[in-house]
């Protein structure tokens, strides 16, 4: 039976200055937690697409904690909508953007990978919809990835005209190879779930949200008889170079961003990005 960890989401929301909110649909995440195995199922819920902006951002990064102060033996990362698990990152926090909030943003980003990619419990994507950029980099930090058929996945940055940041690079070497993550880089591939699976990017495919929830939960099921500390200092292990990459770049990073992000060019080729979305979601 799931029960939704209220005290912490409440406490949460009111942390972020965003609404008090009373009902879990107002919530921009949504964890339940199962009393029988104990594994969270983690939700997004920002509609219409799960945009990744700095207050969706912080609350997947206060739920990480939560999670981890709880000792959590598992979590399975899923969204609220029927079609799109997250469309990336909110590309308005990138146009015409305001240099502190910029900064806050891409702080928060980057606490979020390090939680998720770093994280002492096992964790899972259950992608029940499209799972471009931003979104593509949420399911590489977990561990395994079970994905609804006839959507699309992949960090299509280049298309943009920006570039994915190494760590974000390093996220998706971990799971395939790196000639498929070279290729996929450059190219700015979005895969079909079949294409996706083929070059290692997600592990499994599923027919329906329910089966992806079902196949996460038996992928955690095969720690049960695993010590949960070897388990995690093992997967820490094989992620530190990476954690330990951006750790010593924090600053440099978001400095890069900040450059990056405000060029001319890059503000020019984000708004005719943004035409084109708006323009295909009118018709
Ligand atoms: C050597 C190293 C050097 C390093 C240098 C580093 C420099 C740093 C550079 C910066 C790096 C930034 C990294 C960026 C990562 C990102 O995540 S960028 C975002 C990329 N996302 C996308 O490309 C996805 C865009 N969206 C879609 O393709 C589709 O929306 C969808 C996800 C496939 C869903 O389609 P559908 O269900 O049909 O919905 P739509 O009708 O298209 O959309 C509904 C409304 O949502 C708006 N919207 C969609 N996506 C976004 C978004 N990402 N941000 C903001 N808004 C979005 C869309 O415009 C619609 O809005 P309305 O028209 O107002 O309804």
């Amino acid at each position: 039976m799931l029960r939704s960890v209220l005290r912490a989401s409440t406490t949460r929301l009111g942390v972020t200055g965003s609404r008090f909110c009373s009902s879990a649909a107002d919530k921009l995440v949504i964890t339940e937690v199962d009393d029988k195995t104990g594994y969270a199922t983690v939700t997004l819920n920002r509609p219409p697409v799960n945009s990744l902006n700095l207050e969706l951002l912080t609350a997947i990064s206060e739920t990480l904690d939560d999670l981890q102060n709880n000792k959590s033996r598992g979590m399975i990362l899923t969204s609220s909508s029927k079609s799109v698990f997250s469309a990336g990152l909110d590309i308005m926090e990138m146009y015409k953007p305001k240099v502190d909030r910029m900064k806050e943003f891409w702080s928060t980003l980057q606490d979020v990978w390090f939680k998720l990619y770093g994280s002492p419990f096992p964790t899972v994507a259950a992608i029940n919809g499209h799972s471009p950029a931003g979104g593509c980099l949420l399911s590489l930090c977990c561990e395994y990835r079970v994905m609804c058929q006839n959507y699309t996945i992949g960090l299509n940055e280049t298309r943009l005209g920006i570039v994915a940041p190494t760590w974000f690079m390093a996220s998706m070497r971990n799971a395939m190879s790196r000639r498929d993550a070279e290729m996929a880089l450059t190219l700015g591939t979005l895969f079909t779930t079949d294409e996706a699976l083929k070059v290692g990017l997600v592990d499994e495919v599923a027919t329906s949200k329910e089966d992806a929830i079902a196949k996460a939960t038996a992928f955690l099921d095969k720690f049960k008889k695993i010590s949960p500390q070897a388990r995690s200092m093992t997967k820490q292990a094989l992620r530190s170079k990476d954690i330990m990459e951006l750790e010593d770049n924090r600053t440099q990073d978001i400095d890069l961003f900040v450059y990056a992000v405000t060029q001319p060019k890059v503000q020019k080729g984000l708004e005719m990005y943004l035409e084109a979305l708006k323009a295909k979601s009118a018709k």
